[in-house]
């Protein structure tokens, strides 16, 4: 299926809409199935995504909505660059979410302790081979990752586990847990939230249908949708 893409004057606008478009995907899956998956994602976009959402998020009902991660930094829980830490900051602290139905991985000070692939492991389980996200959101770096899924990783060529262990992610910190293509690609709309120049690289790479392993960022795709919102700087290698 051909990607969507939507090129905005600004990073503020690109997240204006994808908040109107978050709002109808999730109430139109709740309409469908009585309750919407998403995946959230750190990084910039993502999280300014998240704030907008705690400013207006239509009539989605958050008590019926499951909330996963995209990924995580495997540091302690109170550590700032834990990405569900800012999005408790950003939205889930101020929306009446069910706390059952917010799956965090695990921090380093967790029930496994020091023991990632313990801790990736329990994720893996507990989104085993069933669950399917309505949408999956992504942040994307420089040189394409996405999740923790860097170029010429073994996580990047995972082809089976739903979740791995990251301990050498060369973006600080070093150690992550990450869904991987097989989850992700499930999804049924993947998006895209990218912004800068130092991304347009990437995102030509991706659209010009290059290997994952060299740009993670061309794996990534939705069953039914896969939408790009960038801004002009990062659309401007297109
Ligand atoms: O390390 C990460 O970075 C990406 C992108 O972040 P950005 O600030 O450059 O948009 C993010 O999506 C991912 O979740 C995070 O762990």
């Amino acid at each position: 299926m051909t990607p969507e893409t939507l090129v905005f004057d600004s990073s503020a606008e690109l997240v204006a809409t994808a908040r109107a478009r978050f709002v109808d995907v999730v109430t139109a899956a709740q309409a469908a199935r009585g309750v919407a998956s998403v995946a959230l994602t750190g990084g910039s976009n993502g999280i300014a995504l998240l704030r907008a959402l705690a400013e207006d998020s239509g009539d989605v009902d958050w008590s019926n909505v499951e909330i996963y991660w995209g990924d995580d930094r495997f540091v302690p829980s109170a550590h700032p660059e834990r990405n569900s830490g800012q999005a408790f900051d950003a939205l889930l602290n101020h929306v009446p979410v069910d706390p059952a139905r917010i799956h965090v991985m695990a921090p380093s000070d967790g029930e496994f302790g020091h023991d990632i692939d313990a801790a990736a492991a329990a994720y893996g389980r507990l989104i085993g081979s069933d669950t399917v996200f309505d949408v999956h959101l992504l942040g994307m770096g420089g040189e394409g990752h996405v999740n923790s899924l860097f170029p010429h990783t073994a996580a990047t060529a995972e082809s089976t586990a739903p979740v791995v262990a990251v301990t050498d992610s060369p973006k600080p910190p070093p150690a992550r847990i990450t869904l991987t293509f097989p989850v992700i690609n499930a999804s049924r709309e993947v998006w895209f939230l990218v912004s800068g120049e130092e991304k347009a690289e990437a995102v030509a790479a991706a659209h010009n249908g290059a290997d994952r392993a060299d740009w993670p960022c061309a794996g990534a795709r939705g069953t039914t949708a896969t939408v790009w919102f960038l801004d002009r700087a990062a659309a401007s290698a297109l």
